[in-house]
This record gives structure tokens, C-alpha cells and sequence, in this order.
């Protein structure tokens, strides 16, 4: 079966951290996951950026987003909404949406703020719209993931995220870094049990 795709943008390093405990979630299951990342979108027109990043994973291609079995997308807060980098990579996906390439894989979400207040909630959910065009199927976290009652840090249900504090330094708590763990290991578990079902 296909991977799991991590895709994440990160400036400063917390949403990245987010993802490699996603990745570490979907990994404790059968399914592989594949961490890929995405350049800034640059101030000038026509620059460009090399292809692969100097260190971390590879930028991510519309290929990725398309063999994939599911998706983890993730993203810092950017004034109450995803980042640009992000924005840009999905308002690249318009043949993979004109072929349903997307459409009945499971996706879930997860960002990272400077402020417990400021527009965590608001982020997950427009980086659910697109995906939701693309007709995925949303998986969020349950309360049965008990991080949620206690967490005094990041962690919702719409998705995981992180208090990464002003100087964005931060770093994940327990009840973070297990609702990221969880995210990862539901999408997998949701699209083995999508693959057996088409089987
Ligand atoms: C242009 C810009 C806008 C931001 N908007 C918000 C915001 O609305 N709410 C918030 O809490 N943090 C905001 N931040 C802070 C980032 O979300 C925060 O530093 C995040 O943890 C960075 O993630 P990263 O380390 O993965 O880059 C903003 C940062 C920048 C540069």
C-alpha cells in the first residue's frame, strides 16, 4: 500500500517538529510515511529556489500529494489562516482535482501558533477547505484521546497544534507531541482499513 504523506511548511522549526511526530505516529502502524516539505514563496517574480531544500526532506511534488494513500498537511498560523507556501502548493493541484485523484483519501491537519489564542482553530479549518474540494475524507482527533480534556498547551479537534510562544521556541509538550502521534496513526489506520474495503 501507498505512503502517508506528511506535508508541512515551517519557518521557524515547530510545524516541522509536528511533523516528524506525525510521521512517527503513521510509522507505528504497517503504512510508511513520506515527510516532504515546501520552499517559501519568494517576494520576487520568477525566483526560484533549488529543488532540494539544504537540509530536511525533499520538497514535495503534486506526485506525492497524488499516489498518496492519505494526508497529514501542516502549516504555522499566518494571522488566523495557513501560510502562503501552503496556499500556493494547493492552488497548484488543479489536475489532480479535475481527475479525483484526492477524492476518498483520508486528511487530517495540524498547525503551530506563537499565541494560545490566536487563531489555532481558525487555521485547521480553512486548511480543511481546500481538501475538502478535493473531496478527502476529514479525520480530526476524538475526545477519546484524552490530551484534549487536559491539554493547557495546543491540541484540538480539529487537529493537533502547538504553542510555540513568542520567540517561537518552545518546545512540544507530552499532550502536544501524542495528539500529533495520534493524527498520524488515524490517518493510517483509516486508509488501511479504505484499502480493504475497496478490495
Ligand atoms: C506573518 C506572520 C503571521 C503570523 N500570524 C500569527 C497568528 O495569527 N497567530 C499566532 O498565534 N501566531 C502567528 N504567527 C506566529 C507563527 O504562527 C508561529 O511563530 C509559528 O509557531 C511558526 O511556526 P514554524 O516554527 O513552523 O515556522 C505569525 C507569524 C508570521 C511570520
Amino acid at each position: 500500500m501507498s505512503h502517508i504523506l506528511v506535508l508541512y511548511y515551517s519557518r521557524y522549526g515547530a510545524t516541522a517538529e509536528m511533523a516528524r511526530q506525525v510521521a512517527r505516529g503513521v510509522e507505528s502502524t504497517s503504512l510508511t510515511a513520506r515527510l516532504r516539505t515546501l520552499p517559501p514563496v519568494s517576494t520576487i517574480c520568477e525566483a526560484t529556489a533549488d529543488s532540494i531544500p539544504e537540509s530536511g526532506p525533499p520538497y514535495a511534488t503534486t506526485e506525492d500529494l497524488r499516489d498518496c494513500a492519505g494526508l497529514a498537511l501542516g502549516s504555522p498560523t499566518r494571522f488566523g489562516n495557513m501560510a502562503a507556501p501552503v496556499k500556493y502548493f494547493l492552488d497548484g493541484t488543479s489536475s489532480l482535482w479535475l481527475g479525483g485523484a484526492l477524492a476518498g483519501k483520508p486528511a487530517g491537519v495540524f498547525t503551530s501558533t506563537s499565541s494560545l489564542h490566536g487563531g489555532q482553530e481558525t487555521t485547521l479549518l480553512s486548511m480543511m477547505l481546500p481538501l475538502l474540494h478535493h473531496g478527502m475524507l476529514i479525520t480530526g482527533l476524538p475526545f477519546s484521546e484524552t490530551d484534549l480534556l487536559h491539554t493547557r498547551s495546543g491540541g484540538t479537534p480539529y487537529g493537533p497544534s502547538h504553542l510555540a510562544g513568542t520567540e517561537s521556541n518552545l518546545p512540544l509538550t507530552d499532550e502536544e507531541r501524542r495528539l500529533c502521534h495520534a493524527l498520524g496513526k488515524r490517518l493510517a489506520e483509516t486508509a488501511a482499513k479504505l484499502a480493504r474495503g475497496r478490495d
